[in-house]
């Protein structure tokens, strides 16, 4: 731990996020990275399936239809679920600079309750890069995607390479997902970042 820092505000010396030349066309849908991942991936019923769009610059837009299956209290979103929704829509943004990217840090504000059916606008920008750190927030609105705020976040994500998942992952995913056409020209995608 010692020389790392958890603080949530760019350092001196970081960069403006770029856009990466081969990013998504602003309102561009961005795909599922995973069919199986819990925030975007189609093969998971309980999931949010959370879509995004390219917006400008480093920015991102998307949606998710709060269900039953996502309750906390009686007819209310989980505060975990909302905290997912903003970090699925926030690692979405790795789609624009390129680069794959975890979370390290996700600091959550619960503004207001979200009810059941609720559909919540999220929208995620990068503010700020330092070398593998990405600076980045996440707001969530009800009533539409200029309506009151119900969460936000601020984060860190740390860039990693494709070794993250695999030597990380279990075995019986990572050797699924390698022998995956579709989910191989995902990584291809970030791989070939320049
Ligand atoms: C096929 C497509 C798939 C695409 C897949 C996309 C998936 C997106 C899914 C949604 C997002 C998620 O939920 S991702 C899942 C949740 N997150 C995780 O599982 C991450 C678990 N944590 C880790 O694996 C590790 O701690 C890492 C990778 C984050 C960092 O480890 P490391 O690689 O050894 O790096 P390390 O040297 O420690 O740190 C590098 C720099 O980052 C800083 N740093 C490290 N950790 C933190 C932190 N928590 N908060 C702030 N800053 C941090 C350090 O101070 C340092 O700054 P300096 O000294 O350089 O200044």
């Amino acid at each position: 731990m010692s020389g790392r820092t958890t603080a949530l505000a760019p350092p001196d010396g970081a960069e403006p996020p770029v856009r990466h030349p081969d990013a998504p066309a602003p309102g561009e849908v961005i795909g599922s990275h995973y069919e199986h991942c819990f925030g975007c991936g189609g093969g998971v019923p309980h999931g949010l399936h959370l879509e995004a769009r390219a917006g400008e610059g480093v920015s991102v837009t998307a949606e998710f239809r709060v269900k039953e299956a996502h309750q906390g209290a009686p007819g209310l979103a989980h505060g975990g679920v909302l905290a997912t929704a903003l970090d699925e829509t926030l690692g979405s943004l790795g789609w624009l600079l390129r680069v794959i990217a975890v979370t390290g840090r996700l600091e959550t504000d619960y503004v207001q309750p979200v009810p059941v059916g609720t559909v919540l606008h999220l929208d995620a920008a990068v503010h700020a890069v330092h070398g593998r750190k990405i600076y980045a927030t996440a707001t969530g609105r009800i009533g539409g995607p200029e309506g009151p705020v119900a969460v936000r976040a601020s984060a860190v994500f740390i860039e990693v390479k494709i070794d993250h998942f695999i030597e990380n992952g279990r075995p019986a995913e990572i050797q699924a997902a390698l022998a995956d056409p579709d989910q191989v020209k995902v990584a291809r995608a970030f791989e070939v970042n320049p």
